[in-house]
C-alpha cells in the first residue's frame, strides 16, 4: 500500500479524533493552538468573523455541564457575537493548524453555559484579563483607549483583593456539534476528508468527501 492510499482518518469518534490533533497541536504550534475561528450569522444570513479561544471540549465536559458535550468557549453577551447569537444560535468553528497541515471544522448551534460553569472558568483567569473583561464594553465604540485604561484602574481600585466577580453578562458557549469534518492535507493535493454527522442517538455517522 502507498502512502497516499493509507486511510489517515478512520471512522470512529470524532471526539477522540479531535483529541488525538489537538494533542499533537499542542505540541507543535507555536502558539494558541486552542485559537479557532467562530463564524456567526445574521437572521437574515450576513455572516461575521473572529477568533476565539477553545477552553473545553470533548463528549461529557463533566458535571458543571451535566454530563453535555461540545466545544466550549468564554465571552461578553453584550458583543456583536453575542448580539447575533441571541436572534440566530448557529455557528461555525474552524481550527486551522499550520503546522500538522490539518483543518476541523465544526458546525450546530450553541447554548449557555451555566453561571457554575462560567463561574469555575472565570475564576481560573489571570487577575488582570479578569479586570480587562469586566471594564470592558466588547464591541461598542470607545472614545480613547485612556476611557477603557481608566475603567479598568476603577475597577481595580474597587477591588485591592484582585478578586474581581464575574460580570453576568460575561459568560460561555457550548457548540452542540451537528458535525465535524477532518481535513489531512496529502501530496499534491490529494487531501483526505472525513466529515461526521450526528445520528440524533448520540452517534455518527461519516463519509469521506472528494478533497
Ligand atoms: C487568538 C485570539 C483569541 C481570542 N479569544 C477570544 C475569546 O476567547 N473570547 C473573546 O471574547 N474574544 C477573543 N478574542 C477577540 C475576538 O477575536 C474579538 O475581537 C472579540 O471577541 C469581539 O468580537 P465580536 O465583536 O465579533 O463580538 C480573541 C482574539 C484572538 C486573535
Ligand atoms: C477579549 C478576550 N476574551 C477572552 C479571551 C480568552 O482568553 P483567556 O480566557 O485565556 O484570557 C481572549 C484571548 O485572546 C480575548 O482576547
Amino acid at each position: 500500500m502507498t502512502e497516499q492510499s493509507q486511510d489517515a482518518i478512520p471512522h470512529g469518534d470524532p471526539y477522540a479524533i479531535f483529541d488525538d490533533w489537538f494533542a499533537q497541536a499542542q505540541q507543535s504550534e507555536p502558539n494558541d493552538p486552542n485559537a479557532m475561528a467562530l463564524a456567526t450569522a445574521t437572521p437574515d444570513g450576513a455572516p461575521s468573523l473572529r477568533m476565539v479561544l477553545l477552553k473545553g471540549h470533548g463528549a461529557d465536559l463533566g458535571p458543571a455541564f451535566d454530563g453535555a458535550g461540545g466545544f466550549v468557549f468564554y465571552t461578553n453577551f453584550h458583543s456583536r457575537k453575542g448580539g447575533e447569537l441571541a436572534a440566530n444560535p448557529q455557528v461555525a468553528l474552524l481550527f486551522h493548524w499550520k503546522s500538522l497541515r490539518r483543518q476541523i471544522r465544526i458546525e450546530g448551534p450553541v447554548v449557555e453555559v451555566s453561571a457554575a460553569a462560567a463561574d469555575a472558568y472565570f475564576a481560573s483567569r489571570h487577575p488582570e484579563s479578569r479586570l480587562g473583561s469586566a471594564a470592558s464594553d466588547q464591541s461598542r465604540p470607545l472614545p480613547s483607549r485612556q476611557v477603557y485604561l481608566d475603567r479598568v484602574a476603577a475597577i481595580r481600585a474597587d477591588h485591592p483583593d484582585g478578586n474581581v466577580p464575574r460580570p453576568a453578562h460575561w459568560s460561555g458557549y457550548r457548540v452542540v456539534p451537528r458535525a465535524i469534518e477532518f481535513w489531512q492535507d496529502r501530496d499534491y493535493r490529494l487531501h483526505e476528508r472525513r466529515r461526521f454527522v450526528a445520528d440524533g442517538n448520540g452517534g455518527w455517522t461519516s463519509t469521506l468527501l472528494y478533497p
